[in-house]
This record gives structure tokens, sequence and C-alpha cells, in this order.
């Protein structure tokens, strides 16, 4: 059965998440499949704004759970402006990054702890959760070296915490994967763009009833 999906796109800095959603909409477009992409935090003015807020490498003084709020913040107001009025539409929405970022980082990384994360995001959303998630998996070292290399978008507050902050994270999707085996599936992201993007689209287009 056909039926719009909330897809989310999940993983450590770099693992090639917004290169691999850029391809995959041009895919579902060659397909005439209506997808609206976004990303968080943002997607929308109010959200951007936050988005700044919390990613401004000078906010050194900001706290864990101010962080954790912030983020929670954010994705109400993108959720009830932008997604949830696309997928009223018909469409299929593809978000870079969604709620298993603050279950990883803010939850588990930063030690907030994952129930508490859950808690102040069902304050923020209720129990929405995509449909399908798309976790990158890489070594954290791989994925900000590549940034590094590249170059194409400014460093940000969260790209300078320490290595070992990375690897939590990569620890804390682990876990988030242990509690929704069904709805994240893992890729290995350390492989060329062209075939993430086919592992992805092979994941893709069985949900979605395409051949
Ligand atoms: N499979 C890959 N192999 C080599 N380089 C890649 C791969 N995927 C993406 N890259 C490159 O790595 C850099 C980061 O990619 P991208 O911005 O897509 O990652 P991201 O997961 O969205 O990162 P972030 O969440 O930190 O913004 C880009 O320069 C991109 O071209
Ligand atoms: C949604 C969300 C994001 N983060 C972190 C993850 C990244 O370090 C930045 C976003 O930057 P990107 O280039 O757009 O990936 O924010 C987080 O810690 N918690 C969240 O909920």
């Amino acid at each position: 059965m056909k039926r719009n999906l909330f897809i989310t796109f999940e993983g450590p800095e770099g693992a090639g998440k917004t290169t691999i959603l850029n391809k995959i909409v041009e895919r579902l477009h060659q397909h005439q499949i209506d997808v609206l992409a976004t990303r968080e935090p943002g997607g929308i003015e109010i959200a951007e704004k936050i988005r700044d807020v919390i990613l401004n490498p000078a906010h050194t003084a900001m706290g864990e759970r101010t962080e954790a709020l912030l983020y929670a913040a954010a994705r109400s107001q993108h959720f009830f402006e932008k997604v949830e009025p696309a997928l009223k539409q018909g469409k299929h929405v593809l978000c870079d990054r969604f709620i298993d970022s603050s279950l990883a980082y803010q939850g588990f990384a930063r030690g907030i702890g994952i129930d508490e994360v859950l808690a102040i995001n069902e304050f923020a959303i209720g129990k929405r959760m995509p449909d399908i998630t798309i976790l990158f998996d890489i070594e954290p070292a791989i994925g900000l070296a590549r940034i590094h290399a590249h170059n194409e978008r400014e460093v940000n507050r969260l790209d300078i915490e320490s290595l070992s902050f990375h690897e939590k994270v990569r620890e804390g999707y682990r876990e988030v994967v242990k509690r929704y085996p069904n709805r994240i599936k893992v890729v290995n992201a350390d492989q060329s763009i062209d075939l993430v993007v086919e592992e992805v689209w092979h994941i893709l287009k069985g949900i979605l009833g395409e051949n």
C-alpha cells in the first residue's frame, strides 16, 4: 500500500546525510514522487533563528539543558509549521535530522538521559515519530575529517566538541537503534557516495512501493 511517509536521515557530523538527501530527492523526482526536503534545526524562519543561537561557536556558556530545550523548541515550530501540513497535503517529507539527534547528542552524549530528552520532546511534538529513519553510521573521526577537508560550511559549536564527545554521539545512536529497531535502518556511510545512495534507495523504494 502506498502512503505518504515522514522519513528522517540521522548520523554523526560529516556522515553524508545532506549529500545523500539531495541525491535521493533527485531520484524521487525522477520517479514523479512529490517530496518536501527540509532540515533540523531550521527549515523555517523561526527555527533557523534558533539554529543560529544554538550553533554559534561564541555561545560557549550554553548549558546542556538550554541546548536540549532550544532544539525541542525549534523542532516544535518546524514540525507544526512545515512538516505536518506537508504530510496532510499528501507529500512525503524527508528531513535532515530529527528527534533521534536530540536523543543521541543531548540525551546520551551530553548525559542528560534519553528518557528525559524524550519527555521534553513529547511536550514539544507529542508522541510523533518518523515512519522510517536512515542512520548513516561512520567513525566520527572520518566524518569530521570530511568536513574539515572540504571546508564547504562553517564549523559550528557542536563540530568543535572533542572527538570523545562525537564518539559518544555514535554510541548514543546505537542506544537509540536498540529502542527503535524497526524504524531505524543503519547504513554504512563509509563507502563511496554512489554506493550509499544505492543502499538508501534500495531501502526507500521498498517502503515506497517503487520499482
Ligand atoms: N560517501 C562519501 N564519501 C566521501 N565524502 C563524502 C561522502 N558523503 C559526503 N561526503 C562529503 O563529506 C562532506 C560532508 O558531507 P555532508 O554535508 O553531506 O554530511 P552531513 O552528514 O550532512 O554533515 P553534518 O551533519 O555535519 O552537516 C561533504 O564535503 C561531502 O561532499
Ligand atoms: C537536530 C539536532 C541537531 N543537533 C546537532 C547536530 C549537529 O552538530 C548540529 C546541526 O548541524 P548540521 O550541520 O545541520 O548537521 O546540531 C543536536 O545536537 N541535537 C538535535 O536535536
